[in-house]
């Protein structure tokens, strides 16, 4: 087994009513909301993805399914929590995440480090282990439209 393991992770949320989003565990104001089962956040949702995908653990569907309603409404940072708990079981943390929103509005650069910061606690790593970046898609695809909102992610996981 070698000593460091890659995950990527990509999420979409389209946007619907709603005075804000949900970003990095950050309320942003925005003029449209998301849809969405939990709080619809793609930066931490896509973190998920990351972490499951770099042991093999499946994604974020398969461990809060969008058909059960106790995830309704869900804080997606305690998704990040548990994700992390099941690196840790099997001996693994997350050495460094990289995030990039995709979206032409909001600005996230005003709130991004609010994100790192909430992204490194539920991680419990070092916050200049964690960036979060975005850029516009040049107003072209659904992000350029403003129809929605999308974010990747990356991690390298290491040995705890
Ligand atoms: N939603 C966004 C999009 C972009 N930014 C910042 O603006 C820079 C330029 O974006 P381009 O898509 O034109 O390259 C980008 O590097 C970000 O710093 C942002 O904060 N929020
Ligand atoms: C997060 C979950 C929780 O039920 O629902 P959504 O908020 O709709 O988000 P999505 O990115 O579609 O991931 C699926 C689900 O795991």
């Amino acid at each position: 087994m070698p000593d460091i393991r890659i995950g990527q992770g990509f999420d979409v949320h389209a946007f619907g009513d709603g005075d804000h989003l949900m970003l990095g565990g950050v309320r942003v104001p925005h003029v449209r909301g998301v849809l969405a089962h939990s709080d619809g956040d793609v930066v931490l949702h896509a973190l998920c993805d990351a972490m499951l995908g770099a042991l093999a653990l499946g994604d974020i569907g398969k461990h809060f399914p969008p058909s059960d309603p106790q995830w309704k409404g869900a804080d997606s940072r305690a998704f990040v929590r548990h994700c992390n708990r099941l690196l840790a079981e099997r001996g693994w943390r997350v050495g460094n995440a990289d995030i990039t929103v995709i979206c032409e509005r909001p600005k996230i650069g005003p709130h991004a480090d609010a994100m790192r910061v909430n992204i490194a606690e539920d991680l419990g790593i070092d916050v200049d282990a964690v960036g979060v970046k975005a850029t516009t898609s040049e107003k072209l695809g659904f992000t350029g439209r403003g129809e929605g909102i999308a974010a990747q992610a990356a991690c390298l996981l290491v040995r705890a």
